[in-house]
């Protein structure tokens, strides 16, 4: 059997930094394959690569036994590739029509067709089918995307792909075949089929009843023969959705195999025949093993414990809600969250919980309430005064947006609200910074060129470590979090865990949003569950299981 996806020898650098060193990976047809690496690894990168965003340095790139290579996006998508980023890339004000056929809209024939116009009817033909083909026909044709929820986003983007290379649509560039290309009839024309989808991180935003959605269609597509690239460092997911797995490490394929106890319906190939040299993975296939095993080759030691049993006191109350209502959320929320304490928030998206943070942080105001910081009401004219200085901090869900600058460097951003630890006879020393920041990045395991790189440049879980590591840094009494593990490595979540329990045990007090239930339930000491904008139920952890935590948020 011809693989679907054969890279071999992939090297890619940024200047000094060797993102891909040399990278092999086989992908069959109808197969959900896991790329699997720790923050860093290359993965995106990689993707990047097969998307046609990043020309390799170096390598070979078969799709079907075809060589190709990829100049450009459109050639990847015309080759029948197609990449959905975790930062969807739509149109909010177009509808959902004009969204599933941008950039590949049907026009007239004969001579309508010089003019350009569109062909409305083959147009929405092509929208209908696609999400026919989804089991999404529920979602309005004609609503403007802005107006969907995440996941129905995601789907228009898988739609998109979908309805590209429907016969519906025409396209005008194909893929180049190499000058090494030995079959010039295999080359994907204007129409290729929907071949290789490839996903980076889907559920990081997704409910659970979202992501079942999401494998189903997942299912659907692998029935149709297409093969999925699927990342994530939601181990479990990739054990359900993935048949087989490819480890990354420093930019290097480092072993792959069958995905161990995959409950996926098409059975794990590995230890079929193999039938020709295409077959054969350049990466040793290793036999089905555990997921102990696939962690330790991707972050090169045993990850055993994954939350600490790191023993904290609870003290005084460090912080009270008081009826607080938002201008639209939250609604009349109180609680307390003391020193010394883990409190949990769970809930699904949308719910409130990033709104109740905001509005404990003073970042949005006040519509009624109070907010109580160490005993003192806190001043909604001057947030910065009192909250601030009070040492309370946030880490963001839009790290993007509102967590980093982008275009400064890791030392700027990890440094920057406690600059005047730096200050000397008013200039500030940078070498002090950058030395601080080296530690930060030691402590937090993150993999960048330097203190002076800019973080825009760094991996996503990396960036994330660094707008973490700022709170840490600050020195914080009390720490807002965010989602902040999301798009984390699991060895480095074990080292987030272990920095919020040794804060805890230190008296600090810790709010911790998260979609993710077994981290609240692994690290939290009480967890409260928020519903359509509404606090409803606060318990103690041990008195939760994950089934009852989504039953209180529905
Ligand atoms: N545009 C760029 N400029 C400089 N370095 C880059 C660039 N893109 C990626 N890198 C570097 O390449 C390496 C691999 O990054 P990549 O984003 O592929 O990792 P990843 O495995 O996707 O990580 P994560 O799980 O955190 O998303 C990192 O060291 C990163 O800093």
């Amino acid at each position: 059997m011809t693989p679907r996806l054969e890279l071999t020898g992939i090297v890619k650098s940024f200047g000094a930094t060797r993102a891909l060193d040399g990278v092999d990976l086989t992908v069959r047809p109808g197969e959900v394959h896991a790329i699997i690496g720790e923050n860093g690894a290359g993965k995106s990168t990689l993707m990047k690569v097969l998307s046609g965003a990043h020309r390799p340095d170096a390598g070979v790139i078969r799709l079907d036994g075809q060589e190709l290579e990829l100049a450009d996006p459109r050639q990847s998508q015309a080759a029948g590739i197609a990449m959905i980023y975790q930062e969807l890339n739509l149109a909010p004000d177009l509808s959902v029509v004009e969204n599933i056929t941008l950039g590949q809209e049907p026009t007239y024939a004969g001579w309508r067709r010089a003019t350009g116009w569109i062909d409305r009817r083959k147009q929405k033909q092509a929208a209908v089918d696609a999400l026919a083909k989804l089991h999404c026909e529920t979602i309005s044709l004609d609503r403007p995307i802005s107006e969907l929820s995440i996941a129905q986003q995601q789907m228009i983007e898988i739609a998109r792909a979908v309805a590209t290379s429907s016969a519906a649509i025409s396209s005008s560039t194909a893929a180049t075949p190499s000058s090494s290309s030995t079959n010039a009839t295999d080359v994907p024309g204007p129409c290729s089929p929907l071949r290789l989808l490839i996903l980076d991180e889907p559920t990081s935003s997704l409910t659970q009843v979202d992501t079942e959605h999401l494998f189903t269609v997942i299912e659907r597509l692998k029935e149709d023969g297409i093969s999925v690239l699927y990342i994530s460092h939601f181990l479990e997911e990739c054990q359900h959705i993935a048949d087989r797995f490819t480890v990354l490490r420093d930019g290097k394929s480092v072993g792959s195999g069958a995905m161990p106890h995959t409950t996926s319906t098409n059975p794990p190939q590995t230890n079929k025949p193999l039938s020709s040299e295409h077959d054969t993975p350049k990466t040793p296939d290793i036999p089905p093993e555990s997921m102990e095993s696939i962690i330790h080759m991707m972050v090169g030691r045993d990850v055993s414990q994954l939350y600490p049993d790191l023993q904290h006191t609870r003290g005084e109350v460090a912080l009270e809600l008081q009826d607080v209502e938002g201008t639209s959320l939250p609604k009349q929320v109180s609680l307390s969250v003391h020193h010394g304490e883990i409190f949990g928030i769970a809930g699904l998206i949308g719910a409130g919980r990033t709104e109740t943070l905001r509005a404990l942080f003073g970042l949005d105001s006040l519509a009624a309430g109070r907010v109580v910081v160490h005993g003192q009401t806190a001043d909604r004219r001057s947030p910065r005064s009192s909250w601030l200085n009070d040492s309370m901090g946030l880490v963001s869900e839009d790290r993007k947006n509102e967590g980093l600058f982008l275009n400064s460097s890791l030392s700027d951003n990890l440094t920057m609200t406690r600059l005047g630890n730096y200050r000397r006879r008013g200039l500030l020393s940078t070498s002090q910074m950058n030395q601080t920041t080296l530690d930060w990045m030691e402590r937090l395991d993150v993999k960048a060129a330097g203190p002076d790189q800019k973080i825009g440049e760094l991996s996503g879980g990396n960036q994330q470590k660094i707008a973490l590591g700022r709170l840490l840094h600050h020195d914080c009494d009390i720490l807002l979090l965010d989602e902040p593990t999301r798009g984390i490595d699991i060895g480095s979540k074990q080292a987030i865990y272990q920095q919020i329990g040794e804060l805890a045990a230190q008296g600090k007090a810790i709010v911790l949003v998260s979609s993710y239930l077994p981290e609240l339930l692994g690290v939290c000491d009480r967890i409260g569950v928020f519903a359509q904008g509404r606090l409803t139920e606060i318990r103690n952890t041990d008195q939760w299981t994950e089934h009852d935590l989504l039953s209180a948020a529905i």
